[in-house]
């Protein structure tokens, strides 16, 4: 962390760094019930203007994180054959295992859902990554694609342990969110969670020649929602991350790595929840705006690796989303009928796969 910061007792940190708020998480989680709703309010501001907010000092460990890391670099280090025997299945109904470069392209879905041009043209321009996605080994209906043990030891147990690491750190932020929104039981929004319906994903983006990024010639990540209730983002010191202007659409400004830091992003289902009061922010990955991450050889400019670790987090797909009491009032009816969060997944998930 760097030096200069200031903290508040509503949790904020002012950070030079990053335009996104950064919350200090451990008052809130020590807090008492007025400091609490202190920092559950900074974060739901934060969500409200940026759909993203930076949290520090949280439950997961430095050492976790730091695993998580190697483990993924580890894993996708493994040649392409190794890689293959965890495959992600054909089609988009299971969503897990490995995803060689160019086999997932996340869509801005503001094109329209059911549109055939949007298809395509989110095709045009490939995503420079790999991917390897992790669900609960409980939740049947999406089966893990593990590799075989012999092949990767330690992965699977050390994975399942992050995963619920992750998810019980979830809790906490649910209850942060219910605060802030104004619903009085903190719990409230718990009661569609079981932690079983979230998503590790390890991201993985090579090196590849500066030109391709900067010509837009292919993107790490093209501009994109989450469709998630909210998503952990964890990533290295590359840098590449832009999200979409609170100010001026269209403009993305870039968001600073913070070592350690947990960015948390609003997804479309806590939008609709919300009835729009948060905000699901578009943001994508793309070239790394400080020079040092970048390697110059004779022949040409070479934009450095990324690995970043998202975790999306959602309810059970039986949840029946449907705007929440303290965000419908005369001024603002509710915008969204009520749809299960099985279906809205559907819609969603179907835009990223071939
Ligand atoms: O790699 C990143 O930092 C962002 C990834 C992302 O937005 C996603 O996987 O949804
Ligand atoms: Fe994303």
């Amino acid at each position: 962390m760097p030096e200069n910061k200031t903290n508040f007792s509503d949790g904020r940190v002012s950070h030079l760094s990053s335009q996104v708020p950064v919350v200090d998480f451990s008052i809130f989680t020590n807090g008492d019930p007025s400091t609490r709703q202190a920092v559950a309010n900074s974060i739901v501001e934060a969500f409200r203007t940026y759909g993203f907010v930076y949290l520090i000092n949280h439950p997961v460990s430095e050492a976790s994180i730091s695993q998580a890391f190697r483990m993924s670099k580890m894993f996708f280090d493994l040649p392409l054959s190794a890689k293959t025997q965890a495959p992600h299945p054909p089609g988009f109904a299971v969503h897990r295992g490995y995803s060689h470069p160019g086999l997932e392209k996340v869509t801005d879905l503001t094109l329209g859902l059911d549109s055939v041009a949007a298809k395509s043209l989110a095709r045009e321009v490939p995503d420079l990554k790999e991917s390897y996605e992790i669900g609960s080994d409980n939740y049947l209906e999406q089966p893990n694609v593990w590799p075989p043990p012999n092949m990767y030891p330690g992965f699977r147990g050390f994975m399942t342990s992050f995963y619920w690491i992750l998810a019980e750190f979830s809790k906490e932020i649910l209850k942060a969110l219910a605060l802030g929104i104004g619903l009085e039981d903190e719990n409230y929004l718990q009661k569609f969670y079981t932690g079983e319906h979230n998503q590790l994903r390890l991201l993985h983006y090579p090196e590849v020649e500066a030109k391709v990024l900067e010509e837009k010639k292919a993107v790490r990540v093209g501009a994109h929602c989450d469709w998630s209730a909210f998503t952990l983002l964890f990533q290295d010191d590359c840098g590449g991350l832009e999200i979409e202007s609170p100010t001026e659409p269209g403009r993305f400004i870039s968001v600073d790595p913070i070592e350690n830091a947990c960015l948390v992003n609003i997804g479309d289902l806590m939008a609709r929840w919300s009835n729009d009061f948060l905000k699901s922010t578009m943001h994508r990955v793309g070239p790394p705006p400080l020079q040092s991450r970048y390697i110059a050889t004779r022949e040409m400019k070479i934009t450095m690796a990324r690995y970043s670790i998202p975790y999306f987090v959602t309810t059970t797909p039986e949840s029946v989303i449907e705007c929440l009491p303290p965000c419908v009032d005369e001024k603002h009816p509710a915008k969204y009928k009520p749809i299960t969060q099985k279906e809205q997944n559907i819609q969603k998930v179907s835009m990223n796969y071939n």
